[in-house]
């Protein structure tokens, strides 16, 4: 059944239009004395609390409760033991989607057509552990027996974002070589990142879950002559390149020694695969410990959100509110506003875990949806995005429900302390200033006190009126760790997996970008070749010609 014919969708969508529409969130609260208990939950973690404050939107105790009889009646339960009993619920891949048992630190046998995967799961981190603590000490040496110094992950996508998110977050907890990424295959991206780097002390991580991604193989073998035009020797390779893929094959044409490859399987999906081998840069960086940690507070998410019962299960609440926003007010995006620098690319690894799994307009038995599916997922860290965007939100005409992210503790605490205050106080006055808004009669009277004349006072007065009832959920973290991290990031990943069930689409695949490879593919030869391109529509026969008169 859609999720517009689902009666309990309709009974919800009714129940908002007749009762919520003209109740406000500061309502709410003047209506429900212990609102703020009712709607925070804090999940424990083994560094401290992570409190998370749903109490600032659109939702009373029936909307709330409506929302979690949708997601009984959409089969969330059902899907999440299918998901964790390693069904393959990815049936246009055929697979099973299993980032769980890259973090499973219970070591319960998950099994994947017939057989365990754990004892793999476990060869592949004992790897990475070897290697990690080898590259961190000295003993792996580069060509002239120098220790590494820099690691560079050639990925995209999954095989990129997720290491260069967890990477800039944990950056205070470093141990290893520096790490850079190319991703791009603008020439730029790998040109500039090299530029600064000696080919005796740099090592070059190919990440490729299929090891045949374009952008990825030809940056590597960029990569692979700019080293060997330093170093001349070809035994030299094999120090300084290793792969992580699920296509040994490839990665071993490719010229990598088999013992250099830290391999991942087809269960796991690209932008869930930060927890397999695809983080090695992450554990070279920080320490094979710290890398554990990440896993660790994954799996306490994952324990989470398998065994807390609906009403308490934060990444159902997550989930249940964006449906609520989306599908019922017409939202169509959704922000993430990290108070905390080091979390800056947090909101660009969700654009591809969210975008690219629930950016999809057929449910699992192929017809149209009648409705909106996934948000444009964006944002920046405060207090930058403050100065930049932050106008829209309190002030635009389009509803956009955001999470604030913010750690108590700041890991720099400079000046005392005195830099963090003041972060802290914006994040506080900005989810307070969106709910409460500034009413007609609290601009007029500032205006006055400011001895403006009446005159004024009447042209100025409706630009500085604030509707406010604008929504926040805040997560507030006592410290950045790996652990909470992971934690973090799985909660998210879980939000992501719920709302895929509710709308009933497959969250799992990624075909939606192909077409554009393909036609890539076409395009390519025809940009150097001597004869004139008709093939297309006329405006990309335009550009194409265009381009070739400028060579
Ligand atoms: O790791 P790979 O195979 O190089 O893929 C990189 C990326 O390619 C495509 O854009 C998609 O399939 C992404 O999900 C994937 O993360």
């Amino acid at each position: 059944m859609t999720l517009t014919k689902d009666p309990v969708f309709q009974e919800l969508k009714a129940h908002v239009e007749s009762n919520e529409k003209n109740v406000t969130i500061l309502d709410h609260f003047k209506n429900e004395p212990d609102r703020f208990q009712k709607f925070s939950h804090t999940f424990e973690t083994r560094d401290g609390p992570v409190l998370f404050d749903f109490s600032k939107h659109r939702v009373s105790e029936k909307t709330f409760k409506l929302l979690l009889k949708l997601a009984e009646s959409r089969g969330v339960e059902k899907m999440r033991s299918a998901m964790f009993s390693a069904e393959k619920i990815n049936f246009t891949e055929d697979r099973a989607v299993l980032h769980i048992a890259l973090r499973n630190r219970s070591n319960k046998a998950i099994v994947v057509d017939g057989k365990d995967v754990m004892p793999k799961v476990n060869e592949v981190l004992a790897h990475i552990k070897e290697f990690t603590d080898d590259v961190i000490s000295g003993k792996w040496t580069g060509y002239t027996g120098k220790k590494i110094t820099d690691v560079v992950n050639i990925g995209i996508g999954g095989s990129d974002l997720g290491p260069l998110m967890v990477t800039e977050a944990l950056r205070h907890y470093q141990v290893g070589p520096d790490v850079h990424f190319v991703s791009n295959i603008d020439g730029t991206h790998i040109a500039e990142v090299t530029k600064k780097l000696n080919p005796e002390t740099t090592l070059f991580i190919i990440a490729s879950k299929t090891f045949t991604t374009q952008e990825t193989i030809t940056n590597a073998e960029t990569a692979r002559d700019w080293f060997l035009s330093k170093a001349g020797d070809k035994s030299a390779v094999a120090k300084h390149f290793v792969a992580l893929s699920t296509n040994v094959p490839k990665a071993t044409e490719f010229g990598i020694d088999p013992k250099n490859m830290f391999e991942f399987w087809d269960w796991v999906g690209g932008r869930y695969s930060l927890w397999s081998a695809i983080g090695l840069s992450i554990a070279v960086h920080i320490g094979f410990e710290n890398f554990e940690a990440l896993l660790a507070g994954a799996h306490a998410s994952d324990e989470h959100f398998q065994s807390t019962p609906l009403e308490k299960n934060i990444p159902v609440i997550m989930a249940m509110l964006g449906v609520l926003y989306i599908n019922v007010y017409g939202a169509e995006t959704h922000a993430l506003l990290p108070y905390d620098q080091y979390l800056h690319r947090f909101a660009a690894y969700f654009q591809q875990g969210d975008m690219e799994s629930n950016g999809k307009f057929v449910t699992r038995d192929g017809s149209r949806v009648d409705y909106s599916t996934g948000p444009i997922v964006w944002g920046e860290p405060g207090t930058n995005g403050q100065h930049a965007f932050y106008q829209l939100i309190h002030q635009g005409t389009r509803l956009i429900p955001a999470d604030f992210i913010a750690p108590v503790q700041t890991l720099n605490p400079i000046r005392d302390g005195l830099h963090h205050q003041i972060l802290l106080a914006n994040f506080l006055a900005q989810t307070e200033a969106l709910m409460k808004g500034k009413t007609r009669e609290e601009a007029q009277a500032e205006l006055k006190k400011e001895g403006k004349d009446e005159k004024t006072i009447e042209s100025i007065l409706p630009h500085k009126v604030f509707e406010g009832n604008r929504p926040t959920t805040s997560i507030v973290l006592k410290r950045i760790t790996p652990f909470t991290l992971g934690a973090l990031v799985a909660l998210y990943e879980h939000k992501i997996f719920v709302q895929g069930v509710v709308w009933d689409i497959n969250s799992y695949d990624q075909w939606g970008v192909e077409l554009g490879k393909q036609l890539a593919k076409v395009i390519q030869p025809e940009l150097s070749s001597s004869s004139e391109v008709t093939s297309h529509d006329p405006s990309t026969n335009g550009l194409i010609k265009f381009i070739k008169s400028q060579h």
